[in-house]
């Protein structure tokens, strides 16, 4: 376990997939005062191929070895959302620090039982991944809210759009793999819980499989506020991320802007990021070296076990309102004290 005199932290990376190469890589190359000390996957081959990338980790084939093993201070949970729950028991009840991938889990009763956990153990161990608080617009937008220097916020519009979807993704996926990050962001920028969901859905792409896409999604929060998404998971032009703020006295947009504009031959324009590693990659690099810097000090900083669980519940209405074309009402259950001074807002660096 992580004290404040620590200075490394040995971080067992569980999940070797997309997500889990991806931080294995950033932990073992560009994340300071840490190491990989393990790669846990039930396939072993691609395990030892990650852990190749991180000069020394072990290979491991699952959390049960890794916990017996004693050789990590803290765990980077990448395994797909449906195991988290059995995992982060597991590993809240080891006393490691987790930086959990969104999303927690997939439905509110299993993140609720995480929840309970965590409070059970006394001491706050889970971080949940919503890498964007660590970008640098939301993180910009966050501080233009706050500041009302634009008066009340009023609305937020959101367009989230992948290039294309797995073939296995469902419309339930569209909710809680992907709006996931829209319902935190929604939090995270009015400080607010959203308190119901509607999703309205009308032409679908010809590209879009076994998936009505895209979507619409509709929320609101305790307030009052309105905030939308285009979800569409098969856009086919790339991977875009933007979101507008309207405000009394001003409208802000992130995530459109580009630091490579090309003029040539009859045309102009910005490139499109291909997919969510380099969108976000600094952003990325930022959560994980926060995290490394706080589980060093025995603290958690950025969005908590809380985030994770109230998101949950928000795409539970979500598939809900998908289902029944109605607008869904957000059930949570009481908010511990335990989590009363936690903000999940990262600090602003
Ligand atoms: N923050 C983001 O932007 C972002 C992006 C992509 C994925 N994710 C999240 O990251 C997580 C992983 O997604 P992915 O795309 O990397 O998935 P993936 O399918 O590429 O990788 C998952 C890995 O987990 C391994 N695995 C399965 N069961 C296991 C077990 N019991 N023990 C150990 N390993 C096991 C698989 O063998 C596979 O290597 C998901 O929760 C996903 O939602 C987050
Ligand atoms: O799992 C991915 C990931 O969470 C991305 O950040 C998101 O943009 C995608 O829509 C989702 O499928």
């Amino acid at each position: 376990m992580s004290t404040p005199q620590q200075d490394e932290l040995r971080v067992a990376v569980v999940g070797a997939g997309r997500m889990g190469s991806d931080h294995v890589d950033r932990l073992a190359h560009h994340t300071l005062r840490t190491r990989v000390s393990a790669v846990v996957d039930v396939d072993v081959e691609r395990a030892g191929t990650v852990a190749a990338n991180a000069g020394g980790a072990e290979v491991l084939s699952s959390v049960d070895e890794l916990l017996a093993s004693g050789i990590a201070d803290a765990v980077v949970l990448a395994t797909p959302g449906f195991l988290h729950e059995e995992a982060l028991l597991k590993i809240i009840d080891a006393g490691l620090p987790v930086l959990c991938e969104k999303p927690l889990t997939p439905d509110p009763e299993s993140a609720l039982r995480v929840v309970e956990a965590e409070v059970a153990a006394g001491r706050q161990l889970i971080q949940v991944g919503f890498m964007r608080r660590f970008d640098a617009g939301y993180r910009r937008l966050k501080e233009t809210i706050d500041s009302a220097e634009l008066g009340e916020l009023l609305m937020l519009h959101h367009q989230h759009r992948n290039p294309e979807a797995p073939a296995e993704f469902t419309d339930e996926m569209v909710i809680h793999d992907s709006v996931v990050h829209e319902f935190d962001a929604v939090r995270y920028f009015t400080g607010e819980e959203i308190t119901n969901v509607s999703v309205r859905i009308g032409r679908t792409t010809s590209r879009a499989g076994t998936v009505r896409d895209p979507q619409h999604v509709t929320v609101q929060t305790q307030s009052g506020l309105l905030a939308d998404v285009e979800i569409f998971v098969n856009a086919q032009i790339g991977y875009q991320v933007h979101t507008q703020a309207t405000f009394e006295n001003g409208l802000v947009k992130i995530g459109e802007g580009s630091e490579f504009e090309l003029t040539t031959a009859g045309r102009s324009g910005h490139e499109i990021d291909a997919g969510f590693v380099t969108r976000f990659r600094d952003a990325y690099d930022l959560e994980v070296q926060q995290w490394v810097d706080a589980t060093l000090h025995g603290r958690i900083d950025g969005p908590s076990a809380w985030d994770g669980y109230a998101t949950a519940a928000c795409c539970a209405a979500g598939v809900a309102a998908q289902r029944n074309g109605t607008i869904e009402h957000v059930e949570l259950a009481p908010k511990p004290s335990f989590y009363s001074s936690h903000t999940g807002s990262p600090a602003l660096t």
